[in-house]
């Protein structure tokens, strides 16, 4: 369990309750007068404490698939179960305010303000006032808005990235097990958008809820989900599994196709640094002489080394010649550009790209040196992510 402090000083706790797992069991929706399912027989398990993100194309039957699970849509047939309780026995009310539900534009009611809009399902459950007041202060931190700023404020007064954090606090406010996030963060702008994307994943790693998510931006599903559902036509399930597995090896042409180019990046932004193997390169102190350094990488098969300041930290790179008439390590070098060893590879990449160097300076706690990440190091873990043709190609039959 986590503790908060809320504005008033006081500590109040969050959740114990982690989230429940939900199975869909042949599930299929009919609408009144279609010939055609839009969704037809899914059967699925989302495990407790997962984000799983369904994504498809428009119209595949995503948020019809979601909305069975809290009964906005009722399933013309099949079973489901959260928890291990059957959904579709539990009265649609009761199970629809043990379920968050999160949706585009924030969906918050205009005409009340931020504190009356995230206590709403904590009054409805009816909660006691110290208690909700102390919830909905605790919700608004929690998704990083400070309450003495916002909770008086009318939805009209917040920019869009802070409705839709609203709406995600107003979701998880009385602590359901469950949260269904129907494109979330589909009308903001894309900083924005990666900045609630970073906050969910933060807030999941507080919270452990079950989040089901949908999307249509494959990007989104791989840096959001546990796991990916990709769906077809009527929530086919054309393949469910981690974001790795399905960007190392796409299950049919469809999933192929959503994966899309950019596939090989996506995949370096899944490893870290602190992952692969450093290299290390000659380092020298700002007060140290600049012909002993000049020494110590001439001794090395490259002919770089890396200038720290006191603490540690990298502050620049020289190579040799930049050494030759230095009188001084503190003016010499050029600045170095650092990755740290929480950096993804992708980012890696970029500042390798960047800088036209074919090395990244690597960075520890406290900012201290840690080593060096190399091209090299870069392709191998590519050639590692691909799956080999003739392996992909095998057919178990
Ligand atoms: N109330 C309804 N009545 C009749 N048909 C509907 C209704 N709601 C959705 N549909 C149809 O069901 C199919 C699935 O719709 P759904 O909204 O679940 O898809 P989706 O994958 O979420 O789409 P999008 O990504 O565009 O939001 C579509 O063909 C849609 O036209």
């Amino acid at each position: 369990m986590t503790t908060t402090t809320s504005s008033t000083g006081t500590s109040t706790s969050t959740r114990g309750s982690a989230g429940v797992d939900i199975v869909l069991d042949h599930v299929s929706k009919r609408y009144p007068g279609q010939k055609t399912a839009a969704v037809d027989d899914v059967s699925l398990t989302v495990n407790a404490g997962e984000i799983v993100v369904f994504v498809g194309p428009s119209g595949c039957g995503k948020t019809t698939t979601m909305r069975m699970i809290n009964r906005l849509i009722e399933p013309t047939s099949g079973s489901i179960s959260i928890g291990g309780r059957d959904a579709l026995s539990i009265p649609a009310n009761e199970l629809r305010r043990s379920i968050g539900y999160s949706i585009q534009q924030a969906g918050l009611f205009p005409h009340m303000t931020i504190a009356q809009n995230v206590a709403l399902v904590p009054g409805l459950l009816k909660w006691d006032k110290k208690r909700v007041t102390a919830r909905t202060e605790e919700m608004l931190h929690l998704v990083g808005l400070d309450p003495a700023v916002y909770l008086h404020r009318f939805p009209r007064q917040l920019s869009g990235g802070q409705q839709q954090r609203v709406g995600v606090a107003r979701a998880l406010a009385a602590d359901p097990p469950v949260l269904l996030m129907d494109e979330p963060f589909g009308a903001v702008d894309p900083i924005t958008r990666a900045s609630l994307q970073d906050e969910l994943i933060r807030l999941h790693a507080e919270i452990g809820t079950t989040i089901v998510f949908v999307t249509h931006d494959f990007s989104e599903a791989v840096k959001l989900g546990d796991r990916i559902a990709v769906l077809g036509e009527a929530s086919s399930i054309q393949q469910y599994d981690t974001p790795e597995a399905i960007l190392a090896n796409p299950a049919t042409e469809m999933v192929e196709g959503f994966v899309g180019s950019g596939a090989l990046l996506q995949q370096l932004g899944l490893v870290r640094v602190r992952d692969v193997a450093l290299e290390h390169r000659p380092t020298a102190h700002e007060n140290d002489a600049p012909a002993e350094f000049a020494a110590a990488i001439a001794r090395t098969p490259d002919d770089w080394g890396v200038i720290l300041d006191d603490r540690d930290r990298p502050v620049r790179w020289v190579r040799d010649h930049h050494l030759r008439s230095a009188s001084s390590l503190r003016d010499v070098g050029v600045p170095a550009d650092l990755v740290s060893m929480s950096s993804t590879l992708q980012q890696a990449l970029e500042a390798i790209l960047s800088t036209g160097c074919v090395s990244a300076i690597v960075t520890g706690k406290n900012g201290r040196y840690e080593g060096v990440v190399v091209i090299e190091t870069l392709m191998a873990a590519i050639r590692d992510m691909r799956v080999p043709d003739d392996v992909a190609a095998t057919d178990p039959a």
